[in-house]
């Protein structure tokens, strides 16, 4: 057996050598074979290396954030079962499964117990935790850009960065509007919301609640949605959120989707999958069953 470690040494507080040398000095009969990305979006290039030498009772770990582990997904076989560690900023997967320590996770891995979770798959990509509009792409799309984000990072305060953007965007309410098409035909249009979340994961923006029963472990999609036209709207539909009053709330819609439900963009829509802006005028999502060491 070789462990097989993918790991984005940029993610986070940029911590995930430091993992690696633990697991090193943890594991020294283990073999081990590193690959780190990179660049962005290199991670492509990594799955790709590993599974040249792939057998089928190797190991994978994945070491990253949210970003780096849907991108690892979505070029790794459907059929190759994965370890993961988080050493994102946000970790909201992790959040959301309430993930172990690295012990417990190497300890799962090697005995091989895994557990099926649903990931949802586009020709650009795969949803794993949330695709989102509104506030928390403009959000995120900030954050990308932002310098305050890597200092904040470095002192392991990356989630101080979207609790100031997501204050910001109070006052600048930038919205978005999307089709959506259900299997069955039917064609939702919901305009110029300030908050959309397509979720298939608890939460999203560091620990931010989506949807409380939004989840891997299910099928379907939950679609939570509102307007905030006004500036205290805004205000209470975020708290709603932070205070997860999310069913109790006048303000937020739902609604429950499935495999084959696909969207369709105005041009010029900011839109984030798993905390990454990406550009799709249409999206059709497609369940996938995978399987993590837990
Ligand atoms: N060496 C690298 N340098 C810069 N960017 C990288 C590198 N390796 C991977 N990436 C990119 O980093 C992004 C993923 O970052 P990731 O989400 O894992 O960390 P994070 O943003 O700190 O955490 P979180 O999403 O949990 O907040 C992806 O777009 C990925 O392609």
């Amino acid at each position: 057996m070789t462990l097989f470690i993918i790991a984005n040494p940029n993610a986070g507080a940029h911590q995930a050598s430091q993992v690696v040398e633990k697991i090193k000095s943890n594991y020294p009969q283990l073999e081990q074979e590193i690959f780190y990305t990179a660049t962005p979006d290199d991670e492509k290039c990594q799955v790709r290396r590993v599974l040249k030498s792939w057998t089928d009772d190797d190991r994978l770990l994945i070491l990253g954030g949210d970003g780096t582990l849907s991108k690892v997904l979505y070029y790794l076989p459907e059929d190759i079962p994965f370890a993961y560690y988080p050493v994102g900023s946000g970790n909201d997967f992790a959040k959301a499964l309430s993930l172990p320590d690295l012990a417990t996770t190497m300890a799962n891995l090697l005995a091989g117990t895994s557990r099926e979770l649903t990931i949802f798959v586009d020709s650009a990509g795969v949803l794993l935790n949330s695709l989102d509009l509104g506030f928390s792409a403009w959000v995120v799309n900030r954050a990308a850009h932002s310098v305050v984000k890597q200092m904040l990072n470095r002192l392991h305060l990356g989630k101080l960065t979207y609790i100031l953007l997501a204050i910001l965007s109070l006052f600048k309410n930038p919205v978005a509007s999307v089709q959506i098409k259900k299997i069955n035909g039917v064609l939702l249009e919901i305009k110029d919301v300030y908050f959309f979340s397509l979720a298939n994961n608890t939460y999203f923006g560091g620990g931010v609640m989506i949807w409380p029963t939004a989840s891997v472990f299910s099928s379907q999609l939950d679609l939570v949605y509102a307007k905030g036209e006004h500036f205290w709207q805004r205000v209470l539909i975020l708290l709603t959120l932070v205070f997860k009053r999310h069913q109790s709330s006048p303000y937020l819609k739902h609604q429950v989707l499935v495999s084959g439900t696909s969207l369709t963009f105005f041009d010029g829509t900011l839109l984030s999958v798993d905390g990454e802006i990406i550009q799709e005028h249409q999206i059709s999502l497609t369940a996938q069953k995978r399987r993590i060491y837990l």
